[in-house]
This record gives C-alpha cells, sequence and structure tokens, in this order.
C-alpha cells in the first residue's frame, strides 16, 4: 500500500506558479507526480487531501538548539523534533552545546541514538570543534565524522584563539568536512544583553558591537582561504559581516552563511521593554543591519535561512535582562513570519523563499533533501497560504516560550508533515 497526496497544489520553480498536482508515495519516497485531470489510481492505497494547499519539499533548518543532554528541562530531542515537524521542517542540525557537549563519540552516539528512538524528523548532528567548547584542545575530528558528525562547530562562542581555527580548519579540510562558526571576539563587549544602538542608549546599557562578530568572519575568511576548508558563518547579523562574505565569494573562497528570520524582521529599535524574549546572541541590531541582511539573502551573500532556535525554561527567560541567558526559539514561527512579510508583501517569491529553506541547505551541506521529484525521500510539509491566525506561545509544541513574535497576525502555517512518507504530524 502507498500514500497519495492529492490536490495539493506544487510550486513550479520556472514561473513560480502553484499548480494542482497528486503525489504517489510508495516506499518512503516519491514514486509519481501526476498532473490535474489524470485520474490517479488510489484504489487500496491510503489518500491526504491537500485541495488548495502548498505542498513543498520538508524544510530544513541547519542549526537548532535540541539540549539533549543535559538540559532537558528546556527541550529534548523529542520535543525539539515534535517542534521542527510541526513548523514544517524535516530534516534539522542540531548543535553540540549540550550538557555535556558532544566533543566524543560517546555523547554523539547518545545523540544519534535518542534521534533514532524519540525523534520525529531526520536530525543531523554537528560536533565541537574543541574540547568543551573551551578553545584549548580540538576533539577528534576522524572518530566523530565516522560516527556521523556532519560538521564541526563551537557554536555558542567564538573560538578565539586564530591558530586553534587555523588547525581546525587544516584538519576539516583534509576530511572534506565543514567548519560552522559562531563569530564573536570576547576582547570586545561580550555578554551584553543588546547590540550596541539607540536600545542600549535609551536604557543606559552596554552593547555588543558589530565589530565582535565581523572581526572574527574577517579572520576565519582569511584562515579558510589559506587552509581550503568549507567555512559557514552562523547566524549573520551586522552589515560588516555581509560586506566581508560577499568579498570573500567574489574572490572564490568557499565561504557559505546562514541568517534568522528574526534578524530579518527586528531591529533593537523594536525591543519594546526590558524583556528577555528579546535577547538572543548575535542581538538584534540596528536598522542600518536589518536592510543589509535582506539585500545580502536577495543577493546570495547569504545562502539559506535558519532558525537557531534556542529554547530556554520561562524562569531563566523572566530573569532580568542581563542574567537572561540568550536566545529565542524559531521552528514554529519561521515560515508564517517570512512568508506573511516577504511573500504576501511581494518582496520574494513564494519559490525564493522556499529555496532558502530546502535546496539552498541541501545544496551546501551536501545533502540528498530538499526538492520535489521522483525518486526523493517523501519529506514533505502541506502549508496553508490562506488561513490566517496569531503567534501564540501557549500552542508549541517546543518546550521553550521564548519568543519576540507572539501575537503576530500571520499566515503560512503548516498543516501536516510527512517523513519518508509518513505523516509525523497534523494539525
Ligand atoms: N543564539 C542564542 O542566543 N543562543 C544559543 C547559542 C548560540 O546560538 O550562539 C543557545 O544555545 O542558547
Ligand atoms: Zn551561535
Ligand atoms: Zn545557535
Amino acid at each position: 500500500m502507498g500514500t497519495w497526496i492529492l490536490n495539493g497544489k506544487l510550486l513550479n520553480e520556472k514561473n513560480n506558479e502553484l499548480e494542482t498536482r497528486h503525489i504517489y508515495i510508495e516506499q518512503g519516497k516519491i514514486n509519481q507526480i501526476v498532473e490535474d485531470g489524470v485520474q490517479p489510481q488510489t484504489d487500496g492505497h491510503e489518500c491526504i487531501d491537500a485541495e488548495g494547499k502548498l505542498v513543498s519539499a520538508g524544510f530544513i533548518d541547519m542549526h537548532v538548539h535540541f539540549r539533549e543532554p543535559g538540559y532537558e528541562y528546556k527541550e529534548t530531542i523529542a520535543t525539539g523534533t515534535k517542534s521542527a515537524a510541526k513548523g514544517g521542517f524535516t530534516t534539522v542540525a542540531c548543535m553540540p552545546n549540550t550538557r555535556p557537549i558532544v566533543d566524543d563519540v560517546e555523547t554523539l552516539q547518545f545523540v544519534l541514538d535518542k534521534a533514532e528512538t524519540e525523534g520525529i524528523v531526520r536530525v543531523l548532528p554537528y560536533a565541537a570543534i574543541t574540547e568543551n567548547e573551551l578553545g584549548r584542545d580540538l576533539t577528534d575530528f576522524e572518530a566523530l565524522k565516522n560516527k556521523g558528525a556532519i560538521g564541526f562547530t563551537d557554536d555558542g562562542v567564538g573560538v578565539q584563539s586564530a591558530q586553534m581555527m587555523k588547525d581546525a580548519m587544516y584538519k576539516a579540510a583534509a576530511m572534506n568536512m565543514p567548519v560552522i562558526a559562531h563569530c564573536e571576539d570576547n576582547t570586545l563587549v561580550v555578554g551584553a544583553a543588546v547590540t550596541d544602538g539607540a536600545f542600549a542608549k535609551k536604557h543606559g546599557l552596554k552593547g555588543i558591537p558589530n565589530e565582535s562578530e565581523a572581526i572574527h568572519v574577517g579572520r576565519d575568511i582569511l584562515l579558510a582561504e589559506a587552509t581550503g576548508v568549507h567555512y559557514h558563518v552562523c547566524h549573520v547579523s551586522t552589515e560588516q559581516s555581509v560586506r566581508l562574505i560577499r568579498q570573500a565569494k567574489e574572490l572564490g573562497i568557499k565561504v557559505t552563511a546562514e541568517v534568522c528570520p528574526h534578524h530579518l524582521l527586528l531591529s533593537d529599535e523594536d525591543i519594546p521593554a526590558l524583556d528577555a524574549n528579546w535577547k538572543m546572541n548575535p542581538p538584534l541590531r540596528t536598522p542600518k543591519d536589518v536592510e543589509a541582511m535582506i539585500e545580502a539573502i536577495e543577493d546570495g551573500t547569504i545562502d539559506m535561512i535558519v532558525t537557531d532556535h534556542a529554547p530556554h525554561s520561562e524562569e531563566e527567560k523572566a530573569q532580568e535582562l542581563q542574567r537572561a541567558p540568550f536566545g529565542i526559539v524559531g521552528l514554529e514561527t519561521a515560515f508564517p513570519l517570512l512568508y506573511t512579510k516577504f511573500v504576501k508583501t511581494g518582496k520574494w517569491t513564494l519559490s525564493f523563499l522556499i529555496q532558502k529553506m530546502t535546496e539552498k541547505p541541501a545544496d551546501v551541506f551536501n545533502l540528498d533533501a530538499g526538492k520535489i521529484k521522483i525518486g526523493a525521500e517523501a519529506d514533505l510539509t502541506i502549508v496553508d497560504l490562506e488561513v490566517s491566525q496569531a503567534v501564540d506561545p501557549s500552542t508549541f509544541l517546543s518546550k521553550g516560550r521564548n519568543t519576540p513574535f507572539t501575537g503576530w497576525e500571520l499566515q503560512g502555517w503548516p498543516v501536516k508533515t510527512l517523513v519518508a512518507g509518513k505523516v509525523v504530524w497534523s494539525n
């Protein structure tokens, strides 16, 4: 028995038109795509009616925090993947800043086992660059790669020593593995709650300067050039970083980059009060930086959109701004936010947005995913593009409720998510 998804709207990337199609899935893979008008042979098969809804390749998020092991009160692989499925994501890449850090094969195996037994979407694990993310000793890249790590990153902190980063890049390059960098120079203001901008000034707060990110981006681009590694910049937030990445790409250096919805949609001037739901790292920057992020995703300087889904508990986020941890959740709001604010407004085509959340990340990280085609895994997302609904954190499947987008009236809500042809979430 197979499964038919009937009457879905598939995006024709050539003309950005939505066309009605029927998709037949067998043994987890897309087996047939039938034109409207042709009567599909549904006898004896399961049928899903997608009448009028968008059927997209499942979204891919190359930057999430699922907190397991060690911080299960914030999120688990079970709740994190549920949250992902609800957001229409079928593949997510997990950051290693758990407790313990994913810096050895035992911890990596633990994550893989949990993903296998409790995860409802595909989970790809990153491993740390340095032991305990302390920046002192490199982890065992060879062993971690062999066990299934897809790249190396100390996300959460910057690798402070240029020599350490260079050694890591040489090693990763020799193994054909990417280095993924959280860019933050700790000799500049570090740990402040907001950017060095209007909000900081108004409230008499110290601010994190743009250079603390961009100095690492510039340094690492030079090191990537010297080592030949595939270097990927995490959560780009400043116009200076964009400038450096743009130039590096022009020079043919192997650099790729990601941006988060919040850095495309919010600036420090939007922060309403001293509220930790607006605190994340990197922080919301100035309106000029937001403009630069939009330009950079539009011209291809930034390759993909990621959420940096970073759940924290209610109690942690209720602390005063300086004490509260950095991070906001993102999986359940990413697509509706971007669809409503960029596609509905006519700034982007639907196919542009979907590419940045499917094909592009798959391309950059060599994943066999991100496209609806015969023979591909049936990782699919069915999205209602019409119904308008307000963001309500009490409905999140994530344990985290920490979002600045509460109450935003959005369209483009996923209604059903399939992984390998199985419905893993349905509203
Ligand atoms: N982005 C955040 O604000 N927080 C992340 C760490 C990180 O991505 O650097 C976290 O682990 O909570
Ligand atoms: Zn980070
Ligand atoms: Zn992160």
